[in-house]
């Protein structure tokens, strides 16, 4: 179980985000939502260790996570970045393996199990004969968007911390996406991402945590948080709910 504390954090000793406390079960996909600025990068960014906690604590396991060896906190959490670097001279492939790295003993070679997680990632991620030999310079936005969460899927961590990563992806790849994160849960992982669609938040998220002024607004389901007063407070829009027929979930309706 991972927990955050009273947790602050930003730059320079300057809070973006205030006093955030939250649980993340095991076997849920959670939303990050709110206006652009309140602080959703920087707390995945948090989680992630990759910025300090200014104060509070963030936990893993009842210890604290800065208590983690990069190893293991490498096998705890992956992060799929809102823009990821273009690495030169390596292709779809190699950027796959990588993700392999915490799982590996130094210097040895992939393993049996190694090529099959790296084979399944990319084929999850639909990245075909075509695409895995290609440099990632050669890619569309979108294909090395697909290349980058393979990498994320192949290190197969307890929890998957994904920067807005539907917003490269045509329709189909952002169904086909949530749909993996899905299965994940399904296996017990935890997913947390920041997303900007509501109504893809609404379909696919068991909890939305809304954050606004720094601060987390309200948490819960969505039959719970996504409501016509929520969207005027922290979106400043005028919408109306609906719900939708299928996956019987709340769904906003644009006025
Ligand atoms: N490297 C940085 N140095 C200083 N301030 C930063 C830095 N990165 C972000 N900020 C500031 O921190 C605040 C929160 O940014 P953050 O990227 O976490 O917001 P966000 O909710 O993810 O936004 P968006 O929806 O636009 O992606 C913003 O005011 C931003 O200007």
């Amino acid at each position: 179980m991972l927990s955050l504390e009273n947790v602050s954090a930003g730059y320079k000793d300057t809070p973006v985000i205030s006093h955030i406390s939250a649980e993340f079960t095991p076997g849920k996909i959670y939303a990050l939502l709110g206006p652009n600025g309140c602080g959703k990068s920087t707390l995945l960014r948090t989680i992630a260790q990759l910025q300090p906690v200014i104060s509070g604590q963030i936990n893993y396991q009842g210890q604290s996570i800065s208590r983690l060896t990069n190893r293991h906190r490498a096998k705890v959490f992956a992060m799929l970045s809102q823009q990821n670097p273009i690495p030169e001279g390596i292709n779809v492939r190699q950027l796959v393996e990588f993700g392999r790295t915490p799982h590996q003993r130094f210097f040895a070679k992939l393993t049996a199990t190694d090529q099959h997680i790296i084979e399944q990632s990319m084929q999850w991620c639909e990245l075909d004969e075509t695409l895995i030999h290609k440099p990632l310079s050669d890619l569309s936005g979108g294909q090395r968007q697909r290349a980058w969460l393979a990498m994320a899927l192949a290190q197969q961590s307890q929890y998957l911390l994904l920067d807005e990563p539907t917003t490269y992806l045509d329709l189909k790849h952002q169904i086909k996406l949530m749909n993996i994160l899905n299965t994940l849960k399904e296996k017990g992982k935890t997913i947390i991402c920041v997303l900007h669609d509501l109504n893809q938040a609404s379909h696919y998220c068991d909890e939305l945590m809304i954050l606004n002024n720094a601060q987390l607004y309200t948490q819960g389901p969505p039959d719970k948080v996504m409501t016509s007063q929520m969207l005027e407070n922290v979106f400043e829009i005028k919408a109306t709910i609906s719900r939708n027929e299928q996956s019987n979930t709340p769904m906003v309706i644009l006025p």
